[in-house]
């Protein structure tokens, strides 16, 4: 049962150009709590002229929110980001009765999101531009940046709030309109920050929630021309298809795709400090994050040693419910992952892989999975080549240097890298020729709203977060000034 201090959190209408709303054809999506299996909740199943409408709707409002300053813009979203704090605990709630991940980690998630409206509040006074000298006579280039517009956001179901916040935060603080789908699993996190965003003053218009059929509202919002840019994080197939989508109104689009983050340790490591690092980067929300340890590369002469620290560090877990006080891991989302996880499992294991710890549903049934090591993998198996999202942790073996980069850099993905090593030679010459946005080098967790979080290769296009994520919104103009 899901008691909230403020029940006016738990909405469930769309919230469209500042009205409560549900869908016009009495649709509806049901809402399923993972640790339990029950429906907690109904949200609407909008249709294509509703979500046309929102787009109209923030095509009137836009306007009027970026003629204000840059200071009246962050006024409002430091009251949301107040407002966020505030209700932290039944925030928090709200999103592990929805996706199932600890509380514990759903209050830091909520903290993480409402950094992001903080950040982009102040980045917003910061969006300068340039003077260029011409190379005519008595004349001036002035570069100016401007906001794109309306803007549209899909976003995943792993973190239902930040990975709105990551988007939204810096649309609103450059003056753009948002209208956002959230995953159809977590609608109720994306809701209640509509609720909070409403209690701060954002205007009607400037900030939409809309749920329902992902094809039928990402078909219109990627069709209409007054959506100037979608950004997206998911899956890299949905984001190569919504890239098509977008291609004839040429929409700017940020693309936050799958990763594939080889974890390399070498053998002059700290093991204990990699095994930390291992523990937060892959076990973190059930291994269901896009910058998730999936690989682990070890130099041989500490392999066995790490997988002995490792599979002992997991038997500390606590599999459950995640609002049971000392549990460290929830259930996985859904059926489909928990089998997609078994088969990734039984594919290793007939190839000659062996489970060190885990490779079984857990005992409380439903979507629970034991956290599992397994070791003598290989890059032929498929465990290699996709993303596992679930608490497995498959352990390859390389020789040297040259050997850990060519393995890690194998794959179409180029997300999040981790490389644990003390010899900083070694580690400026690996980080530089990993292929990917982003490195952590002794630190299994890499994510803050002031660095520029994205990726290479199929992990995407464009940055979220830092001075590189508010430019996503903005237009760059060029004045050539005769004087
Ligand atoms: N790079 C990042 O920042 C980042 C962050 C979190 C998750 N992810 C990735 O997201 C994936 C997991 O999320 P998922 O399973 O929800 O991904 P998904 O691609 O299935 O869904 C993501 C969103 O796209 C929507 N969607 C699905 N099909 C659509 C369609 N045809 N048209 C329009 N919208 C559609 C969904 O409703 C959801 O809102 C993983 O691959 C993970 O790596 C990436």
């Amino acid at each position: 049962m899901l008691t909230l201090n403020n029940p006016a959190l738990l909405r469930t209408e769309c919230y469209l150009n500042g009205e409560w709303v549900t869908a016009d054809t009495g649709d509806t999506l049901s809402v399923t709590n993972p640790a339990t299996g029950k429906i907690i909740a109904t949200v609407p199943a909008c249709s294509a002229a509703q979500t046309r409408a929102a787009i109209d709707g923030a095509a009137l409002a836009q306007p009027d929110w970026r003629k204000r300053t840059a200071a009246a813009r962050a006024k409002v979203l430091h009251a949301w980001h107040q407002l966020i704090l505030a209700h932290q605990e039944d925030l928090a709630q709200l999103m592990t009765a929805e996706q199932g991940k600890p509380l514990a980690e759903a209050r830091g998630e909520i903290a993480y999101a409402a950094a992001f409206i903080q950040w982009f509040a102040e980045e917003g006074k910061r969006t300068y531009g340039d003077v260029i000298p011409s190379p005519f006579p008595n004349s001036r280039i002035v570069v100016i940046k401007e906001p794109v517009g309306v803007c549209a956001a899909i976003t995943p179901w792993n973190f239902p709030t930040a990975m709105i916040t990551r988007k939204v935060a810096p649309a609103l603080a450059a003056g753009c309109a948002m209208v956002v789908k959230p995953a159809e699993q977590t609608p109720l996190s994306a809701l209640a920050l509509a609720v909070l965003a409403e209690q701060a003053g954002i205007p009607a218009g400037i900030f939409n929630v809309i749920t329902g059929d992902p094809r039928v509202i990402g078909g219109e919002l990627t069709a209409n021309e007054k959506v100037r840019k979608l950004s997206f994080t998911g899956s890299t197939a949905v984001g190569r298809l919504l890239m098509q989508q977008c291609a004839p109104t040429l929409k700017k689009l940020s693309l936050e795709l799958g990763g594939n983050a080889p974890f390399i340790v070498f053998d002059d490591a700290d093991l204990d400090a990699a095994v930390a690092g291992a523990m937060a980067s892959k076990y973190r929300n059930s291994g269901q994050t896009c910058v998730c340890a999936n690989r682990f590369l070890v130099q041989a002469s500490v392999y066995n040693a790490f997988a002995e620290k490792l599979a002992q560090a997991v038997t500390t877990l606590k599999v459950g419910h995640g609002t049971e006080v000392d549990v460290t891991q929830g259930p996985l989302i859904d059926e489909a992952a928990l089998c997609k996880v078994e088969s990734l499992i039984a594919d290793a294991v007939a190839g000659g892989a062996n489970i060190l710890n885990g490779g079984r549903r857990h005992a409380l049934g439903g979507t629970f999975y034991v956290p599992t090591v397994l070791t003598n993998v290989l890059p032929t198996m498929r465990v290699a080549k996709e993303e596992i999202f679930g608490p497995v942790a498959p352990l390859f073996k390389f020789e040297t240097e040259a050997e850990a980069i060519q393995m890690a850099n194998d794959t179409e993905f180029g997300l999040a890298a981790y490389v644990y090593a003390r010899d900083i030679g070694r580690v400026w010459r690996v980080s530089e020729a990993l292929e990917y946005g982003m490195v952590g080098i002794n630190s299994g967790v890499i994510s803050t709203e002031v660095a520029p979080f994205g990726g290479q290769k199929s992990s995407g296009l464009g940055r979220e977060g830092s001075k590189y994520g508010i430019d996503e919104y903005m237009e760059i103009k060029y004045l050539h000034m005769g004087l």
